[in-house]
């Protein structure tokens, strides 16, 4: 288990990362959210023993990074770390960078072959093994980045963006890949892109201003839209939508007079379609199509990360 308690970092007076706390668990795949400069990379760095906390404490299966140097080693031992933008040396090959990264780990000889293939084979390296780092793509950079990270099958996993760079079906590999490792990992996901947190984690946590400002589900994160098992009609032309408002379980609408669309939104934990289309036919009202409308984790994550900047002003 990880167990973060009240940890701050400081740089030049500038607290970055202020009083955090958070456990994960076993099966845990957690999506680390923020706005840029919110902390989230040094919070990472301080998880990997990386960069020394100023206050607060980290502990990682019992161990701590400021007990002796063995117990700091140990704990790297069981993590697998890819930081942002996936620094490599570029002159080497990768089959040249991955054999140094098992010496590095002091991974025993007669294992180093057989990991360097399995990972090359899990993160689809194999066509580029004798290839110069820096004369590849950078979506091919950023698996070499996740191969070191992967290469000692590490409990832990804390990625810093895992897909940033790749393309589409790279992105879908990636996500894929780290669902199936997370099985029996803790995963830490830092990334911008919030479908990637629908797609892959169990578990939201977003910062701003270095502070925590949610940890749920994603299924939550979703919840806390308006848009939520909202409803949205379009009339075929101007007609009294009065009625709408008067549904079991409906909050309020909306109306674009212009483009006669009308959405109605859902009390929280109701759900509306079936009502509303009943209302509409009972009613004959005058409607061209009827979808339930999709929630933008965007919005949400704006939301949060706006009214948490706020309180920070005042
Ligand atoms: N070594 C350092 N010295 C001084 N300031 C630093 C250092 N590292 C980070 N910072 C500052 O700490 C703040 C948080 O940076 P951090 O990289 O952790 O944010 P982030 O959430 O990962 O941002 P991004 O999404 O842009 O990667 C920023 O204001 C950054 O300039």
């Amino acid at each position: 288990m990880i167990s973060v308690k009240n940890i701050s970092r400081v740089f030049n007076q500038h607290r970055v990362v202020d009083d955090l706390s958070f456990e994960i668990r076993p099966g845990d795949v957690v999506g680390f959210l923020g706005p840029n400069g919110a902390g989230k990379s040094t919070t990472m760095k301080m998880l990997t023993g990386f960069l020394p906390v100023s206050s607060g404490s980290i502990e990682i299966n019992g161990l701590s990074f400021t007990q002796s140097g063995r117990e700091a080693l140990k704990i790297k031992q069981n993590i697998g770390y890819l930081p942002e933008g996936a620094p490599a040396y570029s002159d080497m090959t990768v089959y040249q960078f991955l054999y140094f990264i098992t010496q590095v780990r002091r991974m025993p000889r007669t294992t180093r072959q057989q990991a360097i293939g399995k990972v090359c084979e899990q993160v689809q390296l194999e066509q580029v093994l004798n290839k110069k780092i820096e004369h590849l793509s950078k979506g091919f950079k950023r698996r070499v980045g996740l191969a070191q990270a992967l290469i000692h099958d590490p409990n832990i996993l804390i990625l810093d963006e895992p897909t940033d760079g790749l393309d589409p079906n790279q992105k879908y590999h990636v996500r894929q890949l780290i669902k199936n490792l997370a099985k029996d990992k803790m995963v830490i996901v830092s990334t911008h892109i919030l479908d990637e947190v629908a797609a892959v984690c169990n578990r939201v946590i977003i910062i701003a201003n270095g502070k925590k400002c949610f940890d749920d589900t994603p299924e939550t994160l979703k919840k806390m839209s308006p848009l939520h098992n909202a409803v949205t009609l379009k009339l075929s032309y101007a007609s009294d939508i009065s009625g709408l408002l008067e549904i079991d379980g409906v909050l309020d609408m909306t109306h674009t007079p212009g483009t006669n669309y009308v959405t109605v939104f859902a009390q929280p934990g109701r759900y509306i379609l079936g009502q509303v289309t009943s209302h509409i036919q009972y009613h004959q009202m005058p409607v061209d199509m009827v979808y339930p409308e999709e929630v933008r984790l965007d919005d949400v994550f704006r939301k949060i990360t706006l009214e948490s900047n706020q309180q920070e002003q005042v």
